[in-house]
């Protein structure tokens, strides 16, 4: 039988604790580690990035922005990436921000979740403005395959907030409506397949996200690092919650450049580690 994405994650955050890598290949960085604005560039600086990763990290994040705008050359040097983190034992996310109608996102299943693929990550980002239910092809077609989504639900960019706390019908908040029925298919007592989005910036009260809604919910939390969250903020945002959560630095850990990067991964990752009581 496959095994379920939660379970996986559940491993490597085990083992390698919270520190997910964002590998964000930014122009700016491209320029600060010698490489070229091309798609040879961004592959060398994932592949790099992978290099670090093995071993001292258990998730790596790629941003498809920015492989894709070098077009089907870009693709191919993430088809690359993936495989790399894949073979080095990363959960490889995809952070690709998909979701369109239901028949459409059949085609971003096949592209990013389905087995055999060219793009086969291991969990893909969702976002859930044409409806959660639109999602569903994707989030069964996940379970049945071992993979996982993360459906942004309260997002760590400030812009988000007045949409994403905005009050429903029912005097909830859009935040939590998403987590609710997103995740309502996967009650139990170990980590789901589906998990959601959520920044570490927010104030998740404000979003109706209480833990009671999260306890076996994969939380991914951009927003830490460059964006001004602190290792401590895993406690004082997620607190019960804490072990189940991703905290994703892309920026403050690639801007240690080529010959940096391994060290501040591994000191990031044990600061997180101290955080958790490991
Ligand atoms: O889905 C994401 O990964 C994401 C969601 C979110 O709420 N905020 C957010 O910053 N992200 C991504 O997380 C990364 C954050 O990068 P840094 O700010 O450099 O750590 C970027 O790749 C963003 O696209």
């Amino acid at each position: 039988m496959t095994e379920s994405f939660g379970a996986r994650l559940r491993a490597a955050l085990d083992e390698h604790g919270p520190l997910c890598v964002g590998i964000d290949p930014h122009a700016s960085l491209l320029d600060t580690w010698g490489l070229g604005q091309d798609a040879v560039g961004v592959r060398e600086f994932g592949l790099r990035v992978v290099d670090a990763a093995a071993g001292r990290v258990g998730v790596v994040k790629p941003q498809v922005s920015f492989f894709e705008r070098f077009g089907s050359r870009g693709f191919a040097a993430l088809e690359d990436v993936f495989a790399a983190a894949r073979a080095a034992g990363l959960l490889v996310v995809a952070d690709a921000k998909r979701g369109d109608i239901g028949s459409t996102n059949e085609g971003y299943a096949d592209a990013w979740i389905e087995p055999g693929s060219p793009l086969e990550a291991d969990a893909v980002t969702l976002s859930p403005y044409l409806g959660v239910g639109a999602l569903d092809v994707v989030l069964t077609r996940a379970r049945a395959a071992g993979k996982g989504v993360f459906v942004l639900a309260a997002t760590s960019n400030p812009e988000a907030a007045a949409l994403q706390s905005a009050t429903t019908s029912d005097g909830g908040h859009v935040a939590a409506m998403v987590a609710r029925q997103a995740t309502a298919a996967d009650a139990g007592d170990a980590l789901g397949a589906i998990g959601l989005v959520i920044g570490a910036t927010v104030d998740r009260a404000a979003f109706g996200l209480d833990d009671d809604l999260l306890r076996t919910v994969p939380v991914l939390a951009p927003g830490f690092g460059a964006q001004g969250a602190t290792p401590d903020d895993l406690t004082t945002r997620f607190g019960t919650i804490a072990r189940n959560v991703l905290a994703s630095e892309s920026r403050s850990i690639l801007r240690a450049g080529p010959d940096g990067i391994a060290v501040r991964m591994e000191e990031t990752a044990r600061r997180y580690q101290e955080v958790l009581g490991a």
